[in-house]
């Protein structure tokens, strides 16, 4: 059965949900038969991504169907990738975390995207092009890793001045392995290098400043619009 299928006016070209990636070119008027959007949360650690993702769930949930998930996945493969963080490096690293992305994307965020929900992911590719760059594999031998992957509908990456981020970090007892190991400079520089390279790619990246609850509030209506017009593209049944 024909599940998420985009038809051009007048049906000229089909595609399965799972192949799409991005959205359409310009000037097209497309119809949606049930299919939602992926968007992926990003930034430094202690930036704020959880408290921004509970936020838009929070706001969005009386108009749309919110999938929250998160990578390294909620899965038993996922907590052993997680546990492995700082045993396993480099390469090695990179490769567990495309596997984890690939059981994910397939058992999770495709059926719930075919379901017509928004799925937001509390990190995705973007954390790859950082944390595993950082780790000493090259950016591009990062993306050969991930470059059959979906292109999120939107991609934010949250950012904030140094010092605020370092002053809520302080405030965990137990820091992760990229925690101690990157400074929040490492961090926010690589963020914007994935930034570039990843809008090079066809993905739609938005920085946002998240240095306060009314830079949060923001953000929200930032997403808000951009919602909006992703919409506008796409007629729902
Ligand atoms: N916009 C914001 N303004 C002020 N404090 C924030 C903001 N966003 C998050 N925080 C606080 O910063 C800390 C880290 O946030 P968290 O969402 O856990 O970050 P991350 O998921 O990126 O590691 C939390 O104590 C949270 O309450
Ligand atoms: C998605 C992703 C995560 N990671 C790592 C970074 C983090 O240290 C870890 C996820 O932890 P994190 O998001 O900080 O979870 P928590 O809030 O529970 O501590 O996974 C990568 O190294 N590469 C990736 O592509």
């Amino acid at each position: 059965m024909q599940k998420g299928m985009l038809c051009r006016q007048n049906v000229t070209k089909c595609w399965f949900s799972g192949e799409r990636s991005g959205y359409m070119p310009f000037g097209i008027q497309i119809r949606r038969i049930k299919m939602g959007f992926f968007i992926t949360v990003e930034g430094p650690n202690g930036v704020g991504k959880s408290t921004f993702i509970k936020k838009l769930e929070e706001v969005f949930s009386s108009k749309y169907k919110i999938y929250v998930t998160r990578e390294p996945s909620d899965t038993e493969f996922g907590n052993y990738v997680k546990k492995n963080e700082g045993g396993l490096y480099g390469e090695a690293y990179a490769y567990l975390i495309a596997a984890d992305r690939s059981y994910h994307l397939n058992n999770y965020v495709e059926p719930a995207l075919d379901r017509g929900e928004i799925v937001i992911s509390d990190r995705y590719i973007e954390s790859s092009l950082v944390l595993q760059v950082y780790d000493g594999v090259m950016t591009e031998d990062v993306w050969r890793l991930n470059c059959s992957f979906r292109i999120p509908d939107l991609s934010i990456i949250l950012l904030g001045d140094e010092s605020t981020i370092s002053g809520r970090l302080c405030q965990r007892d137990i820091l992760t392995h990229f925690e101690k190991k990157l400074t929040r400079e490492d961090e926010i520089k690589g963020y914007i290098k994935a930034a570039k390279f990843l809008k090079d790619k066809g993905f739609n990246v938005v920085l946002f400043k998240n240095n306060t609850e009314t830079d949060m509030i923001n953000n929200i209506n930032k997403v808000r619009n951009i919602i909006i017009q992703l919409e506008g593209r796409i007629v729902d049944e």
